[in-house]
């Protein structure tokens, strides 16, 4: 089934009562009510939840890059107080995480420079990371010059060239065309099943998260936190075409919608 165990490196994530508030005019606006979850070592769980239901809230409490108001994160058991080491976030706009004047191979580069690795040592890490995501011949090209495809597949390599324990996406596929999408959905699977990670993968879409992952958190509006919270009952191997047909993939799939459109009437 969908559980296949990972390997013992990745590090888990668990959330005890994280909430967070934004001031507006000086007053506090509730954006995420308190979230309380476990998500174990290798685990891939997708976050969905209508729009401003708190997910990006939640995946930069997760990545240290917001302190929330109210509970704690913690990495590998660890409270989160910053960006944590071994933990590695990829976003939507590619276009603006990658550095324009810099070729691929500085881009992804750039995530080892305090890693006071060598440079013969970075070198052999940034290509593997380059051939891991497939673009292996673009090393010396510019951001510019590639599809937008191919440069959030850059920004992917950036992401793992560290070698981080987990991977937080927020929608990173939100802005490219429908093949295009479907190609790097596999390209994320893949890398799960090669390293040994843990994947939170926030995205509106619905299909993309039953096809993803192994657990769907659904948020609803604030101060709602998790409206539901389903393992995905598919198996570990997934392509485009059967899994997307499949009984299990269509009756989740309709289980979500419903789950969404109940949300977003509060
Ligand atoms: N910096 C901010 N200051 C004030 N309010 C904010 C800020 N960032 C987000 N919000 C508000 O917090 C709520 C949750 O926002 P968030 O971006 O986390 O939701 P989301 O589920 O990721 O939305 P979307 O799917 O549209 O990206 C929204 O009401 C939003 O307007």
């Amino acid at each position: 089934m969908s559980a296949e165990p990972r390997p013992p490196t990745a590090s888990g994530l668990s959330l005890d009562g994280v909430g967070h508030d934004y001031l507006r005019d000086g007053r506090p606006v509730p954006a995420l009510a308190p979230v309380s979850l476990d998500i174990p070592a290798g685990q891939f769980a997708c976050v969905i939840g209508p729009s401003g239901s708190g997910k990006t809230t939640l995946v930069r409490a997760m990545a240290g890059l917001l302190r929330p108001s109210r509970g704690t994160v913690r990495v590998g058991g660890a409270p989160v107080t910053g960006p944590p080491t071994g933990l590695a976030m990829v976003h939507q706009e590619y276009g603006r995480s990658l550095f324009p004047w810099k070729t691929v191979r500085d881009n992804v580069d750039l995530a080892l420079l305090n890693s006071g690795r060598g440079q013969r040592d970075r070198r052999a890490a940034v290509t593997e990371a380059l051939h891991l995501v497939g673009l292996p011949d673009v090393e010396r090209a510019y951001p510019w010059q590639l599809s937008g495809g191919m440069q959030q597949r850059v920004a992917i390599a950036r992401a793992v060239v560290a070698q981080p324990r987990i991977l937080l996406m927020d929608e990173p596929f939100a802005a490219v065309d429908a093949q295009t999408r479907a190609d790097l959905e596999d390209l994320v699977r893949d890398l799960w099943h090669r390293l040994p990670l843990t994947v939170v993968f926030v995205t509106h879409d619905i299909d993309e998260s039953v096809y993803l992952g192994q657990r769907v958190v659904v948020l609803g509006r604030p101060p709602a936190g998790v409206r539901a919270d389903v393992p995905v009952p598919l198996p570990d191997r997934r392509d485009q075409v059967t899994t997307r047909a499949a009984v299990e993939f269509t009756d989740l799939r309709a289980e979500l919608y419903g789950q969404i459109a109940a949300a977003k009437l509060g």
